[in-house]
Formats: structure tokens, sequence, C-alpha cells
């Protein structure tokens, strides 16, 4: 029987808030119940425990004040809508925290911000910053400045990024469901709750399709990825209904409540961890299977000689995914040659690379210390 006591040892914990729960169906912001999940995470600080509030909103309040009957299709209206909503989504949230004597902090991120390694570090610091200053961080992505290509999307994702940059040990999923189920509760009546599994079980991924409410964006599936992510950095996630009376209180405190997805390794350092988190990739190298397997069996670097092939339009320090001959996935990492050097490497040992090149250069396509396996 597995038990919820490293959950209640949690000292940081990350609380992500989704749109369709946010705004009760799309019927605006729910002051109401903002107002009780803000008054369980006073409490959780009273306790000593220090709390990152990811919350999404933004769009969904927007489109009541701006009068949109639906989710708007348009980029330039969603970023109309969340630059609207936003404003709202922290009023409401800074009046609560105000009752119980707590200090709020606007956190708006971009995929960039943590693609980027200094700009990373920076939101990093501050993160550390206002907690170590009794602040709540409220933390939303910055939906007006993003377009598709280059947007989260989802929340949970960025939860689980912001778990990681904070080195969060739980990250709570507050959504409309009691939890994950084995298929989507809102198509089947008889479908039934997981109470805990691994996070990187690959089964889960099965039973979450079907996708996002009318106002959610990312459904199950971006939040079992999220637990995946959040779990490289060694954090437990949990998944519940924030519906829930004291939902907060009664996660933090280990009780058995939602869908506990737990990490199987330890924390990964701390680039890796951020290696890990960073999506958007310029290309992808295909390895043979004696490269594969040194890579996941002795942790070694990646040589040239055992790439078959490159592509896309990388340069130097670029991220690249290393996949194998059938094109799954084995590992990321940033790359030491351009796209054309790598073409001209492939399959040739490293002792031959000056000739080849012209200049020295490193042994390594990508360094082990550059690369994290997936
Ligand atoms: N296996 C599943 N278990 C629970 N919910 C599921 C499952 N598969 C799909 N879903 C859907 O995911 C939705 C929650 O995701 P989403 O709408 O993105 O919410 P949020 O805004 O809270 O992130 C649920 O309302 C549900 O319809
Ligand atoms: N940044 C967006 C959140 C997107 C969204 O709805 O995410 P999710 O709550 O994960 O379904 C907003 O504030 O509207």
């Amino acid at each position: 029987m597995e038990t919820r006591e490293k959950i209640a040892a949690a000292q940081r914990i990350v609380v992500k808030i989704g749109s369709a729960l946010l705004t009760n169906d799309g019927q605006g912001l729910d002051v109401a119940r903002i107002g009780e999940w803000v008054a369980q995470i006073a409490e959780l600080r009273a306790q000593g425990k220090e709390v990152v509030l990811v919350s999404s909103g933004s769009i969904a309040a927007g489109m009541k004040r701006l009068g949109f009957s639906s989710r708007p299709t348009q980029v330039n209206e969603l970023q109309a809508a969340a630059a609207v909503g936003q404003m709202e989504l922290v009023g409401v949230y800074e009046s609560h925290f105000d009752v119980h004597g707590l200090c709020t902090a606007q956190i708006l991120l971009t995929h960039d911000d943590l693609s980027n390694r200094r700009r990373y570090l920076n939101a990093r610091s501050s993160l550390r910053t206002l907690l170590s200053l009794g602040a709540v961080p409220i933390v939303n992505e910055n939906d007006t400045v993003v377009t598709d290509e280059i947007r989260f999307g989802d929340n949970d994702t960025l939860g689980a990024l912001v778990a990681n940059l904070v080195e969060a040990d739980v990250l709570i999923i507050l959504t409309d469901q009691q939890g994950l189920f084995d298929k989507n509760p809102r198509d089947h009546k008889d479908a039934t709750l997981i109470e805990h599994a691994s996070a990187s079980d690959e089964s889960l991924d099965a039973m979450v399709s079907g996708g996002a409410g009318i106002l959610g964006s990312g459904g199950m599936l971006t939040k079992v990825r999220a637990a995946r992510l959040a779990a490289r950095a060694g954090a437990h996630t949990v998944i519940a209904s924030g519906r829930e009376a004291s939902v907060i209180i009664r996660v933090a405190r280990g009780d058995n409540l939602g869908t506990w997805l737990l990490p199987e390794q330890g924390r990964l350092a701390s680039r890796k961890q951020w290696l890990a988190g960073h999506l958007k990739s310029r290309g992808a190298l295909v390895l043979d299977d004696g490269a594969v397997s040194a890579l996941r069996k002795s942790g070694t670097s990646l040589l040239p000689v055992g790439v078959k092939d490159a592509e896309g339009s990388f340069a130097r320090g670029d991220m690249v995914l290393c996949v194998d001959l059938k094109g799954q996935l084995v590992a990321r990492g940033l790359v030491n040659y351009s796209i054309a050097e790598t073409l001209k490497l492939l399959g040739k040992p490293s002792s031959e690379r000056g000739a080849i090149l012209g200049y020295e250069g490193e042994p390594e396509l990508i360094h082990r210390d550059d690369l994290v396996i997936i």
C-alpha cells in the first residue's frame, strides 16, 4: 500500500488551477471559490510551506468581459481577451490574499523565457527571492506576446516547468474532475479513478484521449505529461478536483485524494532539468543501436561515429532531438556543431574531425553534461 508521506513532508508546493475550474464552466471568474483556495494557500503558508500559484483563467475571464460567447480562434482576439482578463484575475487574487495579510506577485512567462538559459536563471532567481520575502507568486503564460507556434498553450506544462524552476517537492493540479480516470469521465459513466501510478507509466496516455473541456486547453494528456516533467526534478504530482472542500490542505497533508503520480527517479541536476523542459528543438540526429545503448546504459557523450543521419537547421549550441533508427525519441541535447558540420562528421571517428573540419573542435557531437535521456 502506497502512502503519501513524502507529500505531507513537502516544503515547497506549486498549485496549478485550470481554466475550466476557475471560471465555473464559463460563468466568469468564480470569485467565491478563488477565495476558498486562497484561504487554503494562506493556511499552508501559516504551516511554514512555500507556495507558488500557477493560475489560468485570463482568456476565459477576458472573453466574458469582452462579450465573446465562445473561445475566439484568432490569435489577436485571444491576446486581447488575455490582456483584459489577466487584470481581473490578479485583482481578484490580490484582494483575497490581502485579507490574509499576504502579498502577491504577478509573473508572466513565455516559452522563450524558459528556453533561454540566462532568462531561465533570472526567472528562477526572481521566484526564489519572492518566496524568501514571503510573497505568493502568481504565474501565468504571457499570452499577449505569444503566437501559436511558441505558446505553452496549456498551463499544465507551465506548472511543471515552474515546479522544476523552484525545485518544488509537489505539483498539485486542480481541475474539474476528481483526478485521472481510466477513461474520460465526461463520456463514460463507468470510468474509475486512478489513485496512484508512476508518472512514467506509458499506459496512462491511452486513458486520456478526448482532449480538454470547452474552456480548458490541454485536457488530461498535458497533465500526465506535466507530471512526467515534474518527476524529472523529483517532484510528486497530484491531480485533484478543485471543487472538493479543503482540497489543497487535504492533498498537502497527504490525504488519499485525486490521482497521485510518483517520480521514479531522483532529482536531475539543475542544468539537466532545464534541458528536459526545453521543448523546442531545431533538428534531429538519428543514432545507431550502439550509440543508443551507450547513452542509455553508460551515460556517455554522443560521438559522431554513432550517428547515422542529421536533419533540421541547427547551429552550434542549439537543442536537437536524438532518435533511434525507428524514430523513437531517446534523448535531447545541445549540439556542438552546425547541421552542415554534423553531416560531414556522420559515422566518422572523432580523431578525424580536425582533417574533416579544418579546425580541432570538440570530440563529442553532444557532451554528456548537455544531454538528457528521455
Ligand atoms: N481519463 C481522463 N480522466 C479525467 N479527465 C479526462 C480524461 N480524459 C479526458 N479528460 C478531460 O480532461 C478535462 C480536464 O482538462 P481541461 O479541460 O484542460 O481542464 P483544465 O482547464 O483544468 O486544465 C476534463 O474535463 C475531462 O473531460
Ligand atoms: N494562459 C491561459 C491558460 C490556458 C489554459 O486554459 O490552460 P489550462 O488551464 O491548462 O487548460 C489563460 O490564462 O487563459
